[in-house]
């Protein structure tokens, strides 16, 4: 059972149908990435002024992915458990149920899953979900059958429409709502505006600082090299204007610092395996170990393979330039 208590967050994560605080008030989803669409989703749950009773705002999701159990492929996430945690934190969410998904809970008919999971182990109070949730065997149960379902427990249901977005989407024309698939599209071509447009907060990379072959420093250059989640969603490769802080410590030398980053696999020092790399600017310190929020703010370039480390270095130099003169206009 996963508890990210200690882990500097106050959400109480768990996989135990017996460990859940109860009431709750639940959002139910997979929530991946956070975005505004889901943001919307969890809104409804949070603390009303008039509650008296201790009521738990809850997001109840699924582990595995469904989409993972029923095809066995393991699939990359916008926001691994740790960050997803920080984020619904943020949101004012106090605790994270991850409801093993197995054969036994795929087979649940929706009226199962309302009396079995809604109502006897989260004792929900209120329900809020998107316009396209289903649920229970074979995805059968619609929104609307959760309304009238859980209004036989007198539970209310909030039904919230998929939020949509404005930008113009060349491959999306007539499809303008915010999803997690939409956004790993815009990710991937690198168009991390857009990208952070439709999350509603800048996209992010939480890792803890690894040695690399110090190299960097010989340069001119030292960059902390990031350890990730296995499982995180990389946007496409290349260099990256990013703001910098350390997570759990109130350093106020590490928070929000503007810095460059380069996701590849470095073919000018022949490098063979992709590495995350970011350079602080203005900073020099020890970072090894440390644990870093990296925020995409603009794609610069894409990775180059330069003939020589001085070339490499000339253009580090003006990736911090443009950088800098980016961050002077956005702040
Ligand atoms: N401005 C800075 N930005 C990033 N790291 C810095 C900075 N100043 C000092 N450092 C420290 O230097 C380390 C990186 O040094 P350097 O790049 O030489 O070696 P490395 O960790 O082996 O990485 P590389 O893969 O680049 O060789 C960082 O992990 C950090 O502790
Ligand atoms: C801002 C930035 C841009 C980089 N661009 C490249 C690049 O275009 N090509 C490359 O081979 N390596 C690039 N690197 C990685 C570089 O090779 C590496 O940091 C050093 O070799 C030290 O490991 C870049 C690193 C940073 C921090």
């Amino acid at each position: 059972m996963p508890n990210l208590s200690q882990n500097g967050c106050s959400v109480w994560v768990t996989s135990s149908t017996e460990l859940i605080q109860t009431p709750t008030a639940v959002a139910l989803g997979k929530f991946d990435g956070v975005h505004r669409g889901h943001q919307r989703v969890i809104q409804p749950i949070l603390h009303k002024s008039a509650d008296t009773e201790r009521i738990y705002p809850t997001v109840i999701t699924f582990l595995p992915h469904p989409q993972e159990f029923f095809t066995g492929k393991t699939r990359t996430l916008l926001t691994p458990l740790d960050e997803k945690v920080r984020q619904l934190e943020l949101l004012g969410v106090e605790q994270l149920v991850l409801i093993p998904f197995n054969k036994e809970l795929s087979a649940l008919t929706p009226e199962q899953f309302v009396e079995q999971i809604i109502v006897e182990k989260l004792q929900a109070s209120r329900i809020s979900v998107g316009q396209d949730f289903c649920f229970g065997s074979n995805r059968s149960g619609t929104t609307r059958d959760l309304q009238v379902l859980a209004a036989k427990y007198d539970i209310p249901v909030t039904i919230v429409p998929l939020e949509t977005h404005e930008d113009d989407l060349p491959l999306q024309k007539d499809d303008t709502r915010i999803s997690t698939s939409l956004i790993r599209q815009t990710l991937e071509t690198g168009n991390i505006e857009q990208a952070n447009r439709l999350l509603g907060r800048p996209y992010t990379l939480i890792g803890t600082v690894v040695k690399g072959q110090q190299l960097g420093r010989t340069i001119g250059f030292p960059t902390a090299n990031l350890q990730l989640p296995e499982d995180k969603f990389l946007p496409q490769k290349g260099v990256y204007a990013v703001r910098v802080s350390e997570i759990n410590q109130p350093d106020t030398t590490l928070t929000n610092r503007w810095g460059v980053m380069n996701i590849g696999n470095r073919p000018t020092v022949n490098g063979t395996y992709p590495t995350v790399e970011v350079h602080l600017l203005d900073w020099s310190g020890d970072l090894y170990n440390k644990k870093l929020q990296i925020q995409l703010e603009k794609f610069l370039r894409s990775e180059q393979k330069f003939d020589n480390l001085e070339a490499l270095k000339s253009q580090i130099q003006l990736d911090c330039n443009t950088a800098r003169k980016f961050f002077n206009r956005v702040c």
